[in-house]
């Protein structure tokens, strides 16, 4: 499904509404990563995050080591960040 890439500006407003996330991959792709109490709270966690990815149709890469989750978010469709990614990233935020 053909998804538009963010321009420049909505690259910057994504990263402003969501401060906890950085660039990676030359600006292809935005990482953030979680840390739990244990493993039980990261894979619960992570259940939660897997249910809104199959919903909206866009899926993380991810890995988690212990307590630690850390996801990257890119829209494969796109060859690099799109509105997708915002919303995605948005709705992890509010877990
Ligand atoms: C066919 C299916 O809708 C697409 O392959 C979806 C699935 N999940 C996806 N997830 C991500 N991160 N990027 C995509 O482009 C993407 N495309």
């Amino acid at each position: 499904m053909a998804v538009a890439r963010l321009t420049d500006s909505e690259r910057e407003e994504l990263l402003r509404r969501h401060p906890e996330w950085s660039l990676v991959r030359d600006g292809d792709a935005i990482q953030r990563t979680f840390r739990f109490a244990d493993f039980n709270e990261a894979f619960g966690f992570m259940t939660r995050v897997a249910l809104l990815a199959d919903k909206a149709d866009h899926h993380p890469e991810w890995s988690n080591v212990y307590n630690r989750v850390e996801i990257v978010l890119t829209t494969h469709d796109a060859g690099g960040l799109s509105r997708r990614d915002a919303e995605m990233a948005k709705a992890i935020d509010a877990l």
